[in-house]
């Protein structure tokens, strides 16, 4: 993995040690894909952080899961000034997600137990979310939790392009589509401005 600094480095392998030890008693990813773990999951949510390299302010991870793609993006900002919140209603996931947080040393990570819908509006200055919602069922989150001049970033498969399509029939955003380079035809989508029409 270019450009990644050998502390970094570290964190990552420690985590992916971690999600090896749990996902046998608790599915955080298919387990199909765990001999691909480094590729199909690491390096998928690293290409959020060639686009961007947040500056203060809070970020928020919906639907984190086992930390896809928050915890990855907080460990390659562990030095960094931004807050990464992971909200996720599963409580053995959140456990995981703690567990991971404290083994790796991340000060700059913490988790919230929670629905997504239930909690008081975060006003993030960045959102992600992997593989939790297709975007029309997204918006109405962004809306709620992502600040007026926040910035979302959403890993999407391959049907991005209705999803954004159908999206746009009750809300305007300003969106810029970066091409996926681990995933054929998927994207992340980079999403800002969002008003209900
Ligand atoms: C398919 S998993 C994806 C996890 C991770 N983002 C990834 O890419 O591997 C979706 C996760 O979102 C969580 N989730 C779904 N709906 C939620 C909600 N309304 N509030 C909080 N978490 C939610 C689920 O518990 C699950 O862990």
């Amino acid at each position: 993995m270019d450009g990644v600094s050998r502390e970094t480095m570290a964190r990552l392998e420690g985590y992916e040690d971690l999600i090896r030890r749990w996902n046998p008693r608790i599915n955080l990813v298919a387990p199909s894909s765990l001999p691909h773990l480094r590729q199909r999951h690491i390096e998928d949510c690293l290409q959020i952080t060639q686009h961007i390299a947040p500056s203060g302010g809070l970020w928020a991870d919906l639907g984190s899961g086992g930390g896809l793609p928050g915890l990855v993006i907080a460990i390659v900002n562990a030095d960094q000034d931004t807050r990464f919140l992971l909200v996720e209603s599963d409580q053995r996931k959140s456990v995981f997600l703690r567990t991971v947080i404290r083994e790796l040393g991340l000060k700059n990570a913490s988790v919230k137990t929670a629905r997504i819908e239930e909690i008081d509006p975060l006003n993030a200055a960045y959102i992600s979310a992997r593989a939790l919602a297709p975007l029309p069922r997204l918006m109405p989150y962004l809306q709620r939790h992502l600040a007026p001049d926040g910035q979302a970033w959403l890993m999407k498969g391959q049907q991005w392009q209705s999803e954004l399509a159908e999206a746009g029939q009750n809300w305007r955003f300003n969106v810029n589509a970066h091409p996926s380079s681990t995933q054929d035809g998927a994207a992340i989508l980079e999403i800002s401005r969002i008003s209900y029409v």
